[in-house]
């Protein structure tokens, strides 16, 4: 079997992928390393996506570990248009209901799932990794979720937090996720 903690950012000061964390989610960040401290755990690998409220989340961990943030483009937030949207919240739901719905310049669910996943697919096929951590964001985290448990849809995003941990345990004939996270 093999732990995959999948991690949504701490509180952030923004949407941008250069967006800091706040003063709480700095906090937040410390809370997250203390987690995974007292998980007492072997963390095989860190991976995050490369907007910098991912990294900055799971820094204070992989400080106190030693480990390496190891970067990984294909854990970006999904880029729902190249056009900024007032309705985004609706747009979401819609893309959330139609795996094949993109707007111009955006992604649909589809091609996010497909991308994201390589990323897991490449820790199940590793022999030698069996726990990871993969610090990432609310759409795409939610995606990947709802392939482990079907009712992991647009409800379930809107109740996501900042930070937020779910564990996927992965096993080759049956896999489960359990949240972690109950700040
Ligand atoms: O809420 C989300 O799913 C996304 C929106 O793009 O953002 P975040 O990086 O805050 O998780």
């Amino acid at each position: 079997m093999k732990k995959i903690y999948f991690v949504r950012h701490c509180s952030a000061d923004g949407q941008h992928k250069d967006s800091p964390l706040t003063t709480i989610g700095m906090r937040q960040a410390h809370l997250l390393s203390n987690f995974f401290s007292k998980e007492n755990i072997a963390i095989d690998k860190i991976i995050s996506s490369p907007y910098l409220r991912a990294i900055e989340s799971i820094k204070p961990f992989a400080t106190k570990s030693s480990s390496e943030i190891e970067i990984d483009d294909r854990l970006s937030e999904r880029i729902l248009s190249d056009e900024p949207i007032d309705d985004w919240i609706e747009v979401l739901e819609q893309s959330f209901n139609d795996h094949n719905f993109a707007l111009p310049g955006g992604e649909s669910a589809k091609d996010a799932i497909q991308r994201a996943n390589t990323v897991l697919e490449s820790i199940y096929s590793d022999d030698n990794i069996k726990n990871v951590i993969i610090v990432s964001h609310g759409n795409i985290m939610a995606l990947l979720l709802q392939q482990y448990d079907g009712n992991f849809g647009f409800e379930k995003w809107k109740e996501l937090q900042n930070p937020d941990i779910y564990l996927i345990n992965y096993n080759t004939d049956t896999s489960t996720i359990e949240c972690l996270w109950n700040a």
